[in-house]
């Protein structure tokens, strides 16, 4: 199957739920200083704490996209408690496997354009919270059709955490959609993710080196393909993106840079991506809107959320371009 041949047989009657599985959430905090200098004390003069972590950002902008969305995750103390009250607050509904320890906080500091970001690992999650949230995820997917996959594991969570949410999905008869890097992409790919989406920078170990220009990422994206998803996309930042399914390459880039916070807009992608297998809109399409809408989510001071209305301007200028079809080697195994 490719992303342009959709399915003829869908699920048990299932809705139109998308789930986006949020192993790592965090609190996001973002401070603003007028310039970063390593080695210096700064005076921040704007601060913003946030739900974040890529499940979250996902799900909201599924929800800004008017899809029915909900966060499986896992969550533990105080921080966790401030995500979700801010989840009941926005909507987004929820459902999480407690933990005893923190839920993490990210730090991403804006200065002059630049976007800084720290990551702390997360805490720690024993194998029957693992259990348990995997459970929960069984039980929940039988009723949706789409799930996204996005973002680091905390300590404790195996390396084929993703492979496992594969396979479970599969059988219950969803897409995966899989942002993820390293082991955990690896595994996940063999596991035959409808779409795998990394960026340019968590691709380059599937290339062995950087990624650095379109035809890097192109290779990179034929790559995913191979190793198992249906299709893959490989973003790369201002530079837009490139998608490969079915042989067949398309480079899409919205029609001009936009200035603003770059955080999450890979998370705006994927959330597009995850509403066009929804929706089987024609792929050109969901790639156009997928350029647009991550552009405009640029725009926005926080992760999370997009710029309706530059959305909407930058779809209308914005051209999904066909590259060359790759030549198939006499050996490729057959399509599932
Ligand atoms: O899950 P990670 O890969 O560690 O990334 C987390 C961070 O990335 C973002 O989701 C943006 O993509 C932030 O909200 C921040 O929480």
């Amino acid at each position: 199957m490719t992303i342009e041949d959709p399915p003829q047989v869908r699920g048990r009657g299932r809705g139109d739920l998308i789930i986006s599985v949020a192993l790592n959430p965090a609190l996001d905090i973002t401070y603003t200083v007028p310039q970063l200098v390593p080695d210096t004390s700064h005076r921040v003069t704007g601060v913003v704490a946030r739900a974040g972590g890529k499940g979250l950002n996902v799900a909201r902008v599924l929800r800004q996209l008017g899809a029915e969305t909900v966060v499986l995750g896992l969550l533990g103390g105080a921080s966790g408690e401030h995500i979700e009250a801010e989840l009941v607050a926005v909507g987004v509904p929820a459902q999480f496997t407690r933990l005893g320890a923190e839920t993490r906080r990210t730090v991403t500091v804006l200065a002059q354009g630049t976007a800084t970001v720290l990551n702390e690992p997360g805490p720690h999650v024993t194998e029957a919270q693992w259990a348990a949230f995997r459970d929960a995820f069984a039980e929940r997917v039988r009723a949706a059709r789409v799930v996204v996959l996005s973002g680091s594991r905390p300590p404790g969570v195996p390396e084929t955490a993703y492979a496992e949410l594969v396979t479970i999905a599969r059988a219950a008869g969803a897409e995966t959609i899989v942002d993820a890097d390293g082991p955990a992409l690896r595994h996940a790919l063999a596991a035959g993710p409808a779409l795998a989406k990394p960026n340019a920078h968590e691709a380059a170990d599937l290339l062995g080196r950087p990624v650095r220009t379109r035809d890097d990422a192109v290779e990179v994206a034929h790559q995913l393909v191979r190793l198992g998803a249906d299709a893959g996309v490989v973003s790369r930042g201002a530079d837009g993106f490139v998608a490969v399914t079915g042989g067949t390459a398309y480079s899409a880039r919205a029609p001009e840079r936009v200035s603003g916070n770059p955080t999450g807009a890979g998370d705006a992608l994927a959330a597009v991506l995850a509403y066009g297998l929804l929706t089987r809109a024609p792929w050109r399409d969901v790639l156009a809107r997928g350029a647009a809408v991550s552009a405009a989510a640029v725009a926005c001071p926080w992760a999370g959320e997009y710029d309706d209305d530059l959305a909407a301007r930058l779809l209308a200028q914005t051209t999904v371009e066909q590259l060359d079809r790759e030549q198939e080697p006499c050996h490729t195994s057959p399509p599932r």
